[in-house]
Formats: structure tokens, sequence, C-alpha cells
């Protein structure tokens, strides 16, 4: 049974395993088994490529980590940063703090009571750079700055210096409060003048750089005029007598030379607006105008002056009769205008030049003057009116304004030499000098506002302001890049190790992952940023050195802050280039040099030959030294007005030049002609050749206009640069034709022949100009050589002569046309000029209308703080008890009037208002329209322009394919 049970159950498990091994699961595992049997080498490498797998996944986590620990690193970093700026900001205030108690303390040491807080506010802005000072000695109108030492006493008594003197910029910074009342700023102002001086350059610098060059003028027939403005104690009395000293030697150096001068001195004043004698007991004298309108001072003292003791002598004895008052700004200020007046004269009494120096008085304004007597407000009163109209008439001079109202006060009368000497060596100075007290800032900035209006300013101010900017602040950030470089030197090792592990630390997390961008090194990076843009200011500011170095070599001074031509020089240069196809303003520097070296060269050889050819080079040379003379006054002229650019100065000047030249050349063949000797050129005629070819290059180089021999106006010598190249490849040819051309004329006294020589040498160099393909030009020199010989072929040549003069007359017919419309374009630009200025002086009176109404209420407010003080004191005493009435009485009279004042003012403010809305509707209308023809106008002006050239192009085509 047992036997059987146990078999039963083996059987059992027999099918049981059968049944297993027959099941699909069992034969998938089977199959697997033997799949891995078979491919045991395969799953190895598969199990590499899990592993790999594996491995790349486990890095993409690993690099997530990092990613993410990265970004947690950069937002630490970042907060890092923000900490070490802090510590930075703390340091920096902790300095700031230590420096300001340092000040302090030196301030007390010293005595000075100024505020600190605006101190350091000012030095973060001060100005630390000034370009070389120019030598005036070719403008008409200088404006020159001097600033005055801070006086010991004004420090005590709190005073800041708020002036930087960078030449040729004064940055006045002025310390304010925000509306908030507390907090601190500066408010800086930056204005430019031809030159600037600073507390610390002596009066010698200053005349050296301003009168001392004008010198010579006066005795060469000029009139320099010398003025001295400013507030009460800027130093003005100073600069004059320190510039007395200098200019005394210099005359007086001159005369010991030329014996034939005479001085003749006179000094007198002009207060409250009457004139005193001030060499002659203050003696009051009458300004009068003879009938040829000169204005003569009636029994003013001249005195003769022999040496310098007694000129000096003069001058004090003058300064202490001279009218001065204390005031609050000045102890001894001089209450009026001081002009003293130095004649040169000749032997026979004819006067050779005037130096007038004009110590101005005070230019602070009747408000000031507030505690003052009402005589001092009378006398602020006329000072002003005074300077109003110096202004206007140095404005007008400058601006070369037909009338110069000299009549509007007595100093402008007594001067109207000065403004209307047409001169070209009568000079205005004017010194500007200016406080450096920070409670004078409003005084300062209006004495530079004075001096800056009184110069038309041009657009290149902010060039020089914004280099002296950039230079100041990348020498500010070289230092503070210095200092914070030593801090990092002297700072505890341990910090610097912390910080030096800090970095490795950066570089290792930056070095493991591959993808990161290499560290930087950003203090090094930082320096040298900071020194390239030191390098950077450094080369603009040689740049602005060397031309303003090569400027003084030239003697025009100021123009090395002109680097960009302003909008309306740009237009105007634009307009020139398209008429420089009828008039080219001819390099004549550089032609003048070349004649001039010809003639040294040619004098070394042969004198007889040089003297004609030196004597054009002279004459050139000095039509070029007097071209060179106008440049700057037109210059001048380019910045005050458009209207005088036209380039008319400088074609008349031209042609001049040029006729000149055409004669020389002319001059210069005939006597070749005549020395000629067929072979070969004698060296007298070699040296002339060189020379006429010399010329003739100049005159390539000149266009000129001249006349042929029918009379008619005709251009030749053309400045094409292809008919240069045309000249430069045939020069030698050129050469030769140039004197053999002339032979025939000598040789055959056919005066046809002459005739059409002469035509064809014209007609030729107009083939030049107009492209002419050379070919064809060689072929008419050519055929010119062999006239000699043929006939019928000169007469085919004078025919077509007939044909390209017609050619000619249209040229210079559309020419004509051309010029006449640029002079219509720049007749525009002048009205706009002037409709600009007459603005501008619209805008100075309704400013000085503003100011005295200001000072009205000013007044007005003391009035009323009297009034109060008054009733106050009546409540006290009681003394006008039984007065009352009649007080009151008046009082409301006053208030009425007052009140009728203010409601017509409120009137005049109603009109105003409605005629500013019409207008701006007006304008609004006007704007669209002028807009719509303005681009019209244009459109068509520039088809005008474009149309002749075209015309003439299209013209000349025809008549080629005709010859
Ligand atoms: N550049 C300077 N260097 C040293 N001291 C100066 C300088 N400029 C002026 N001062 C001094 O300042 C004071 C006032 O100067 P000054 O009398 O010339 O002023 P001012 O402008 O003529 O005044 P006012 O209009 O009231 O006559 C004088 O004591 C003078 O010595």
């Amino acid at each position: 049974m047992l036997r059987k049970q146990i078999n039963n159950i083996l059987q059992n498990q027999q099918i049981a395993r059968t049944e297993y091994d027959e099941s699909p699961q069992n034969v998938q595992i089977q199959q697997l088994d033997s799949f891995d049997s078979q491919n045991s080498g395969r799953l190895e490498y598969d199990s590499e490529r899990y592993q790999q797998v594996d491995n790349v996944v486990d890095q993409g986590n690993q690099n997530n980590n990092k990613k993410k620990q990265t970004k947690k690193s950069s937002l630490l970093q970042n907060m890092e940063k923000m900490e070490q700026k802090r510590q930075e900001r703390r340091e920096k205030m902790n300095q700031m703090k230590q420096q300001k108690l340092e000040k302090e303390q030196m301030n007390k040491e010293s005595n000075r009571n100024v505020d600190i807080d605006f101190e350091m506010l000012i030095e973060q802005e001060r100005l630390n750079f000034s370009l070389q000072h120019v030598p005036i000695s070719n403008n008409r109108l200088s404006v020159i700055v001097r600033k005055r030492p801070l006086f010991s006493k004004e420090e005590e008594e709190g005073e800041l210096d708020s002036i930087s003197c960078s030449n040729p910029i004064i940055r006045v910074h002025e310390p304010k409060y925000k509306v908030d009342g507390i907090t601190k700023y500066v408010e800086n102002q930056d204005f430019q003048f031809d030159n600037a001086f600073s507390e610390k350059e002596s009066t010698e610098d200053v005349y050296k750089y301003s009168l001392q060059p004008l010198i010579k003028c006066i005795f060469e027939h000029g009139v320099v005029t010398c003025f001295a403005y400013g507030q009460t104690g800027s130093g003005k009395t100073f600069t004059m007598r320190g510039l007395q000293q200098h200019y005394i030697n210099d005359i007086f150096s001159i005369i010991q030379k030329n014996h034939q001068f005479q001085l003749i001195m006179s000094y007198f004043e002009i207060y409250g607006g009457k004139c005193f004698d001030l060499l002659n007991e203050r003696n009051q004298l009458n300004i009068l105008e003879d009938k040829n309108n000169n204005v003569q001072i009636q029994n003013l003292i001249e005195k003769p002056v022999r040496d310098q003791l007694e000129m000096i002598e003069i001058i004090e004895q003058a300064a202490i009769i001279r009218t001065t008052h204390a005031t609050e700004a000045n102890e001894e200020s001089s209450r009026s205008h001081a002009i003293c007046q130095i004649v040169v004269k000749d032997t026979n009494g004819s006067t050779r030049g005037k130096l007038i120096m004009v110590d101005l008085a005070g230019s602070e304004r009747a408000q000031d003057c507030q505690s003052n007597s009402k005589q001092r407000r009378v006398e602020g009163a006329n000072i002003n009116q005074s300077l109003l109209a110096l202004k206007e008439c140095i404005r007008a001079m400058d601006s070369g304004a037909q009338h110069v109202p000299f009549r509007g006060s007595k100093l402008t009368l007594v001067l109207r030499d000065s403004f209307l000497s047409k001169q070209s060596n009568s000079h205005i100075i004017m010194f500007a000098c200016i406080s450096p007290g920070s409670s004078s800032s409003d005084h300062t900035v209006n004495t530079l506002r004075y001096a800056d209006r009184l110069k038309e300013s041009n657009g290149i101010k902010q060039d020089v302001i914004k280099i002296i900017e950039e230079q100041s602040k990348a020498k500010k950030k070289k230092q503070n890049y210095q200092s914070s470089q030593q801090q990092m030197a002297s700072a505890p090792q341990a910090a610097a190790q912390k910080k030096k592990e800090k970095e490795k630390e950066e570089n290792d997390s930056n070095k493991k992952n591959q993808n990161a961008p290499p560290v930087k090194n950003l203090k090094g990076e930082n320096k040298n940023k900071e020194e390239r843009q030191y390098d950077h200011t450094q080369y603009l500011m040689n740049n602005a050195k060397n031309k303003e170095n090569m400027q003084s070599v030239d003697n025009i001074p100021s123009i090395g802050y002109q680097d960009k031509p302003s909008q309306q020089e740009k237009k105007l240069n634009a307009q020139q280039a398209k008429s420089s196809q009828i008039q080219k303003i001819p390099p004549i520097q550089q032609s003048v040099q070349q004649i001039e070296q010809a003639s040294t060269q040619n004098s070394t050889q042969q004198v007889v030959s040089s003297t004609s050819v030196s004597s054009s080079a002279s004459a050139l040379a000095q039509l070029h030294r007097e071209k060179r003379d106008e440049r700057p006054q037109t210059q001048q002229k380019r910045q005050s007005s458009i209207g005088k650019k036209n380039a008319n100065q400088t074609d008349t000047s031209n042609q001049n030049l040029n006729n000149l030249l055409q004669q020389k050349i002319l001059n210069t063949d005939a006597s070749l002609a005549t020395n000629h000797n067929h072979d070969h050129l004698s060296g007298v005629d070699q040296n002339k050749a060189l020379s006429l070819k010399q010329l003739k290059q100049i005159s390539q180089s000149n266009p000129v206009t001249t006349q042929n021999n029918q009379g008619q106006q005709i251009r030749i010598n053309s400045a094409h640069p292809s008919n240069n190249n045309n000249s430069q490849n045939n020069n030698t040819r050129d050469d030769n034709n140039n004197s053999f051309n002339q032979l025939p004329k000598k040789g055959h006294n056919n005066q046809q022949q002459k005739k059409t020589q002469q035509n064809m040498d014209n007609i030729s160099t107009i083939n030049n100009k107009n492209n002419r393909d050379s070919s064809a030009n060689h072929n008419s020199r050519h055929n010119s050589s062999s006239n000699n010989n043929n006939n019928q072929i000169n007469n085919n040549n004078f025919n077509q002569n007939l044909n390209d003069k017609s050619l000619n007359d249209h040229i210079l017919q559309k020419n004509k046309e051309v010029q006449e419309n640029i002079e219509k374009a720049q007749q525009h630009q002048i009205e706009q000029k002037t409709k600009d200025l007459i603005l501008q002086q619209i805008k100075e009176k309704q400013e000085d209308m503003f100011s005295s109404h200001m000072s009205a209420i000013k007044e007005d407010a003391n009035l009323l703080s009297l009034e109060s003080g008054l009733l106050t004191d009546c409540q006290k005493d009681g003394f006008m008890d039984c007065d009352i009435d009649s007080y009151v009485k008046k009082f409301e009279s006053i208030v009425s009037k007052k009140l009728l004042m203010y409601n017509l003012l409120q009137q005049k403010m109603d009109t105003l208002k409605k005629m500013r809305n019409e207008y701006n509707n007006k304008y609004s209308l006007n704007q669209i329209n002028n807009n719509h023809h303005e681009k019209n106008q244009q459109q068509q002006q520039a088809k005008q322009i474009e149309d002749p050239n075209k015309k003439r192009q299209s013209f000349l085509l025809k008549k080629k394919i005709e010859n």
C-alpha cells in the first residue's frame, strides 16, 4: 500500500513535471537559456552597453545635480557679490566718514567754517585737466575769463571754492538743497571761452596770451580795447593794473627802437551817466559829436608821456581820484567805468593807433545793494544800463551788423572808435573776472553768461567739455583703482587667503564642469578697461593738444575746439562742394610754398632769373598771408552769422591770386619766348621753364576764369582729377608744349594764327575739364603744332574753335544759373539767421524784463517787512496814536495803486495767454503747410542744381558725336 502510494505520488510528480516542461513558460525559459548559451559574448557586450547607458544616465543625473549645484552656486555667488558690494559700500562710507572727520579737523585747525558735505560734493565734480593757452592775435573779439583766489577771510566766513577752471572751460558748482530742504546737491554749469585762467596763473600769463600779441597793432593804425568785467571784488582793477605794468614796458621798448612815435595819455571816468576827467581834478566833461560824426570829449586833458615812470605816475594819480565807495561786497568798490586811453602819434601829429583800457564798474545788480542808500541804487541802475549797451555794441560788432548802437550809453559813445574801426588789426578783449566764493556763484554765472553772449557760440564746445570730463573721470577711476589696490595689498593675510581659497574653489568647480566657460580674472579685466579708457582719453587730449599746437603755429586760435562742424556749417560745406564745379578754393598755401622753394632754388642757381620768379613768389606769398589773415575773420563770421559765410571774399581773393598767376605765366612765357633757343634752353631759361611749370601746376590746381581774346570770360586749367592725372602723366610733354606753344607767336607775325593758337590752348583745356579723352586732346595739340605748316587744317581747327566757343558760352550760362540758385539758397540761410538773431534778442529782453520784475517784487517784500517792523514799533511805543489816521490813508492809497498795478499785470497776463493759444493753433497749422512747402522747395532746388549738370553732359555728348 505504502509502495502504491509512493508510486502514485511519484507518478503525479512526473505528470506535473512533464506538464511544466511542456508549458509555454518553460519553453520560453528554455529558449532563453539556449539563447543565453548561444549568445553569451553578445550579452556580455550588451551588458557593457547597459552599463555605459547606466553610466550616462548616472552622469546625466550627476550633471543635473551639478546643474542644480551650479544654479545654487550662482545664486550663492550673486548673494556673495551683493554681500561684497555691501561691504564695499560700508567701507566706502566708513572711509568717507573718516575723510569727513579728518577734513573737519583740518578745517577747524585752519579756521575754515565751510560745509564739508558741499565741499566733498564739489570735489567729486571738479575738472582737473586743462588745455594749453592759445595766444590771441587774429580774433576781432576775444573773451578771457580769470578766476581770483579764495581769500582766507572768505573761508573763515564759510565760503567754498565753487569754480573749476580747466582752460578753456569754466565749471560753476552751485551748492543747492533739494525740495525736501535737507538733501544737498551741486548743480554744475559749464562755459567755454577763448582762454580761462585759474587762480594759480599770474597776471604775466594772462598778459602773455592776451594783450601782448596785440601791442604791435597800436603802432599800425589799430585800435585795441580791453574791458575788465565782473562783479565787485572779482579782481577787475587787479587785472587791469597788473596788465598796465607789462604793456607799459612793451610799448616803451618799441618806442625806444622807433623814435618817430609819440604817446599821448588821457584818463577819465563815467559815473552816473556823466564824464569826469581824472587828470584834471574830476572836472566834468561834455561828450560831443562833430560834423564828421567823430566823438570828441570837450576839454579833456591829454598829457604827452616821455617815459615809463611818467606813465605809471599818471595812472596812480588817476586811480586815487577815481570814485570808489564801500559796498556790502567790497570795501573800496569802484562805482565808475574808468577809461585809460593811450594814443600813439606820428611826429607830424597824425594818429597811428590807440590802446584803451576800460575798468568797468561792478556788475552787481540793484537788488544786491538793498541796504545801501538810494544813490547807490541809482548808480547800480546806471551801471546796468551802460553794461547792457556795451553788450549790444560788442555783439553787433562781432556779428558784423551794419548798425552798432553805440549811442545807447555814454560809455559806448566814447568808445565809438573801438566798435566802428574798420582796420583789420583792431581788437577787443573782454576779461571776465570771477570770484570763486560759493555765495557769489549767482553773480559768477551772470558774469559768465554775459561774457558767453558776447560771442556767438559754436557747437564744438561740447567736445572739449567731453574730453576734459572723460579725462578727469578716467583719472579719478585710476586713482580709485590704485587706492583699492593698495588697500588690497595692506589687508590682513587671512582675508586674502580666504579669498584665494574661494577663488580656487570657484576655479576648480569651473574646471570640473567641462562646458563651463573659462574663469575670468575680473580684476585684471577691470584694470584693462580703466587703463584703456584712460589711454583713450589721453589720446583724445593729445589729439586736441596737437591740433591746438598746430594752430598756434599758424596763429589761428580756438580752431582746435572746432573738430566737428555745426549743422549749419555742414550744410554750407555741402553747398560749397556743389558749387565747387564753378568756384573751387585752391590749396594756395602748398602752391605758395612750392613757388617760394622754387624761387630760393633759382636764386642760388641764377640770380637774374630768380628775380622775376621770386617776385611772383613773394607777391603770391603776400596774397596768401593776406588770405590767411582773413581766415579767422571769415571763421568768426561763420560762427556769428551764416549770412557772412558766403565764399565771396575768398573767391575774389582767389581770383586775384589766379589772375596774378596767369599774368606771371604769360610774362614768364613771353620772356622765355624772347630768350628762346630752338635747340636747347639756356640756364636762365631752364630755370624760367621750371618756374613756369610750377606756376602752371598751381594754376591747374586753381580753377580760373579769365578773358580770352574776344573779351569772353572762359575757364581754364581745371582742377578735375582726370585732368590732374593727365597733366601728371604728361608733365614733360606739357612743359615742352607750354614753352613751344608760345614760339610761333614770336616766329610768325600772323595774327590769325596767334588767335587760333590761343583759342586752341583755351579750348583744349576746356576739353580737358569736360573729360574729353586724352587722345582727342593730344590730337588737338598735335594739330596745333602742325598748324604752322598747314593752313587748311588751321582753318578747320578755327571752325571747330568757333563751335567750341558756343559750347563754352552755353557752359557759362548754365554755370551762371547754378550760381544763382546757390546764391538764392545762401540768401535764404541769411534770412533764417537774422530771424534767429532777432528771436535771441527778444529772448534776452524778456529775461531782463523778468529779472527787473523779480527785483521789484523783492523790493516790495522788503518794504513789507519794513512796514511790519514799523507797525510793531508803533504798537510798542504808541507815539503815532494821533497820526494813525493819516498813516492808514497813505497806506490805503499805496495799496490801491499797487492793486491797480497788479490788476494791470493780470490783464497783461491774460492777453499773453490768449496770444499764446492763438499762436499755438496757428503754428500747428502752419507747420504742417510749411513742412510740405519746404519739401517741395528742396526738391525743386535739387532738380534745378542737378538739371544744368545733366543738360550740360548731354550737350557735351551731342557735341562729341557731332565732332
Ligand atoms: N588774481 C588775484 N590774485 C590775488 N588777489 C586778487 C586777485 N584778483 C583780485 N584780487 C584781490 O581782490 C581784491 C578785490 O579786487 P579788485 O579791487 O581788483 O576788485 P574789482 O573787481 O575791481 O572790484 P570793484 O568792482 O568793486 O572795484 C583786491 O584786494 C585784490 O588785491
